[in-house]
């Protein structure tokens, strides 16, 4: 390695443990549920869409930057290069870390709730937290046991769109719960990715991943059905007149879900080809939210 290298290998290793892409699941929610209520009300309150976006990105730091912390009691990963603990050596500083962002983004949510003189928004991001984590943390887990894509599909879904809707209008909608699905699925589905390369490590730490379960070519064999879902459910929210028309701008992150589908399919038991699809997830899940939301504002 030249002198030159190191310096961007370890930029890279860093990139890749702060994970800015994945930021996205924090945003996605925000903009669906703000993008409905103002559908379906006209109203919209920019301060409160900011500080919520402000504190959904804190709270998804400290989901990941915990799950560092978590992963290397259980030994899992020992051998990801671009592990927090394993990066920086200092566990503790880690885990004081991920409780300060924590806190930040709660103190966020808590003034969104203190402003509306009404809990129930920090009711139910509270909600999210902990079962947050209960997916990594002890002496649940329940990651482990293959429940995350569940846990995730419930908190970046119905739980997080619920909380911004009511954020903004203070009360309840099924278009919201209905885009809630969509949502929720694209973000379980970027989970579901990053479990194709992890199998061998995963199996000597005990975790039990739906890939693991499944097996690499059974979970690639699952994708086409999940993403097609996705622009099925679409539809039918468009026909039954929960959607507006417009909301089928969705159908144009297709190219995203037949990229992953065919680089899943073709490279499904290459740990080191395979480890990228999170990332087309990643994109498929932007792509078609934005759409979503956008087809909100315009109808
Ligand atoms: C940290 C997460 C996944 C990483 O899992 P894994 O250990 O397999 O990955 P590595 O290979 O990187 O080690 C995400 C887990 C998400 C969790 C199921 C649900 C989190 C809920 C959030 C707290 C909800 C926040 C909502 C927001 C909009 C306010
Ligand atoms: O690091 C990861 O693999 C993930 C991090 C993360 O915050 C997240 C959130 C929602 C769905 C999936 C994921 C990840 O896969």
């Amino acid at each position: 390695m030249t002198t030159q290298s190191l310096p961007n290998s370890s930029k890279r290793l860093w990139l890749a443990a702060i994970k800015p892409p994945m930021y996205s699941v924090a945003v996605l929610p925000i903009w669906v549920g703000s993008a409905v209520a103002w559908a379906e009300t006209q109203r919209f309150h920019p301060w409160i869409f900011a500080t919520f976006l402000a504190a959904a990105i804190l709270i998804v730091a400290w989901s990941n930057v915990s799950n560092d912390v978590y992963d290397a009691d259980t030994g899992i990963d020992q051998h990801k290069a671009h592990s927090l603990v394993n990066l920086t050596g200092n566990k503790p500083l880690i885990f004081w870390i991920g409780n300060g962002l924590l806190f930040l983004g709660i103190l966020g949510i808590l003034a969104i709730s203190w402003e509306q003189h009404d809990p129930t928004v920090i009711g139910l991001i509270l909600l999210c937290c902990a079962l947050g984590y209960s997916y990594q943390g002890p002496p649940f887990r329940f990651g482990y046991q293959g429940w995350g894509e569940l846990i995730c599909f419930i908190c970046y879904g119905p739980l997080a769109l619920s909380a911004v809707y009511y954020s903004q209008v203070q009360s309840w909608s099924l278009t919201n719960l209905a885009a809630a699905v969509i949502v929720g699925l694209t973000t379980s589905l970027i989970l579901f990715c990053s479990h194709f390369h992890q199998v061998a490590d995963d199996l000597a730490a005990g975790k039990r991943s739906p890939i693991v379960r499944l097996g690499t070519a059974r979970g690639a064999a699952l994708l086409p059905w999940v993403c097609g879902s996705l622009y099925g459910l679409t539809l039918l929210f468009v026909l039954l007149g929960s959607f507006p028309l417009w909301t089928l701008l969705v159908f144009l992150s297709l190219p995203f879900a037949v990229q992953l589908v065919r680089h899943v399919q073709t490279y499904h038991d290459q740990p080191d080809q395979v480890s990228n699809c999170k990332f087309i997830a990643v994109a498929l899940h932007f792509c078609s939210g934005m759409l979503l939301g956008l087809g909100f504002v315009l109808g």
